[in-house]
């Protein structure tokens, strides 16, 4: 099986279309994201194997599938812990702090100390719009990342990696590498970088689009909304 990969612009093109002339609404896409990302985490992790998960979220709509997904965890049997450094005023990321808030969830804001404590990471700091050099305040959480000794899942891109060129040369995040990455509608080019166990989601992309940008429709199975996929097997 292989799949073919979309860069950053197109993702973002893409984006644009599922909420435009495929009418869908951003809530609806960060569900079903966050959704198939808390799918993964149960698949690679189950509960048996300690509940406790770290969620670090970024500022954009990374951030929001991070959120959603602790959402779900939780419902699964979970005790998510939420770092969320920078917090948008955007309503539907206020939204969705609220819902884990209101099932009693804890935020912190000291990354290093929860992750001595946890089970699993999540990552969902920076996704396709991630460009340049990491800025504060997320130079120690990815140094801490790269360091971890606890397994991380990324969401959508391993945090600080080039969309196209993968880890960065030097600095934060040279050295990361995920055990696990879940890539949402497509795998993005930096894929070719990555070695750990690597999943597709996001079971919502119409076949025209699929078409026009090029993509393979992951084939998924039963009512799964993820599938594995072999890095290795890529078309670049
Ligand atoms: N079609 C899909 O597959 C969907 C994708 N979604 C998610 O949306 C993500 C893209 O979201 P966004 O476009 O909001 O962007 P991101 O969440 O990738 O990141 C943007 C944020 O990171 C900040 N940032 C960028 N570069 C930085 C740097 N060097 N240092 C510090 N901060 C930096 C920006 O200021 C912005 O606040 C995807 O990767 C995916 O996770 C879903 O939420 C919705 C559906
Ligand atoms: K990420």
């Amino acid at each position: 099986m292989a799949l073919r990969t979309i860069n950053a612009a197109n993702a973002a093109a893409l984006d644009k279309e599922l909420m435009s002339t495929h009418a869908f609404s951003i809530d609806q896409l960060m569900e079903l994201a966050g959704l198939s990302v808390s799918q993964a985490l149960f698949k690679i992790h189950p509960p048996s194997a300690g509940e406790k998960i770290l969620v670090v979220c970024g500022p954009g709509n990374n951030g929001g599938d991070g959120l959603v997904a602790a959402r779900h965890l939780w419902h699964y049997g979970y005790k998510p812990t939420i770092c969320y450094p920078k917090q948008s005023k955007n309503e539907l990321y206020q939204r969705l702090a609220t819902q884990l808030k209101n099932l009693e969830v804890e935020f912190t804001d000291d990354f290093s100390g929860a992750l001595k404590e946890t089970h699993h990471v999540v990552d969902s700091v920076f996704g396709f719009s991630f460009n340049g050099e990491v800025r504060e305040p997320f130079v120690e959480i990815i140094k801490a990342m790269e360091n971890a000794d606890k397994p991380v899942l990324s969401v959508d891109a391993p945090s600080s990696w080039n969309i196209e060129d993968g880890p960065p040369d030097s600095g934060p995040g040279s050295k990361f590498q995920p055990a696990t990455l879940i890539s949402l509608t497509a795998p993005k080019p930096l894929v070719k970088y990555f070695k750990g166990r690597h999943f597709v989601g996001g079971r919502f992309l119409p076949d025209s689009l699929a078409t026009k940008y090029n993509l393979d429709q992951p084939p998924y199975q039963g009512i799964d909304q993820i599938v594995e996929v072999d890095v290795k097997e890529h078309k670049l």
